[in-house]
């Protein structure tokens, strides 16, 4: 189990809004800690997301000095050998939603899985644990809401609705964020360490 001193806060590096404000409403007052976040642009590491999310936990660790929680995730396209995957980032950048669902003309497949794996370590020197979410769909014609990301060309297996159209508990309560957390959350056991109020999300920086 992990070890936070009692009172301590753990410090959500992310430099990106929309995955706090889930965060956020994911974890509600089940996290034991005190949870701050901090934006800071941790560097786009390449390699496996494993890789990916150990060196990006070990840069906010040395930022921070102190416990820290980061969080990478990918889009994986079955037909593209789960390409993009951690490079989802840029693609959507550049071929926006439209694009996404473009780059699988000519392949019957669509299937696509969103995989996200949150980092935690107490300290810079501490040993980095990893907490993996997979939720599984395809990629379909952008529909819905444009305000987060490729949600609007993610449909989650079993909905007719994409993650964009999906009320946000809908959402929240399918996502690989969601699962991810839910592995988490059973390494911040709330008894061990008896945060005096179950937990104050302070997102003060956005
Ligand atoms: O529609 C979406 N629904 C989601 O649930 C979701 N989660 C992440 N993303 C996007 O996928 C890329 C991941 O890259 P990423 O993990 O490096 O994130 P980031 O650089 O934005 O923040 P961070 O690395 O500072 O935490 C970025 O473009 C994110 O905007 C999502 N898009
Ligand atoms: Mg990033």
């Amino acid at each position: 189990t992990m070890a936070v001193p009692a009172g301590r806060s753990v410090v959500f590096v992310t430099g990106n809004a929309k995955k706090l404000e889930e965060v956020i409403q994911i974890l509600g007052d089940r996290f034991p800690y005190k949870l701050v976040s901090k934006k800071i642009d941790l560097p786009e590491y390449q390699g496996e997301p494993d890789e990916i999310s150990i060196q990006k936990c070990r840069e906010a660790a040395k930022e921070i000095d102190g416990p820290v929680i980061v969080e990478d995730t990918c889009l994986c396209f079955t037909a593209l050998g789960g390409l993009p995957g951690p490079y989802i980032k840029w693609f959507l950048d550049k071929l926006k939603p439209e694009g996404l669902y473009k780059l699988l003309t000519g392949f019957e497949d669509k299937s696509a899985w969103a995989l996200c794996t949150f980092a935690f370590s107490a300290g810079k020197d501490e040993p980095v644990q990893l907490f993996r979410g997979k939720t599984e769909g395809r990629i379909v014609e952008p529909r819905g809401p444009r305000d987060f990301g490729w949600d609007p060309c993610f449909q989650p297996d079993g909905y007719d609705k994409t993650y964009a159209e999906l009320p946000k508990e809908v959402k929240n309560s399918i996502s690989h964020r969601f699962r991810a957390l839910a592995a988490m959350k059973h390494e911040f056991p709330p008894d061990l360490l008896k945060c005096t109020n179950t937990c104050s999300i302070l997102a003060t920086l956005f």
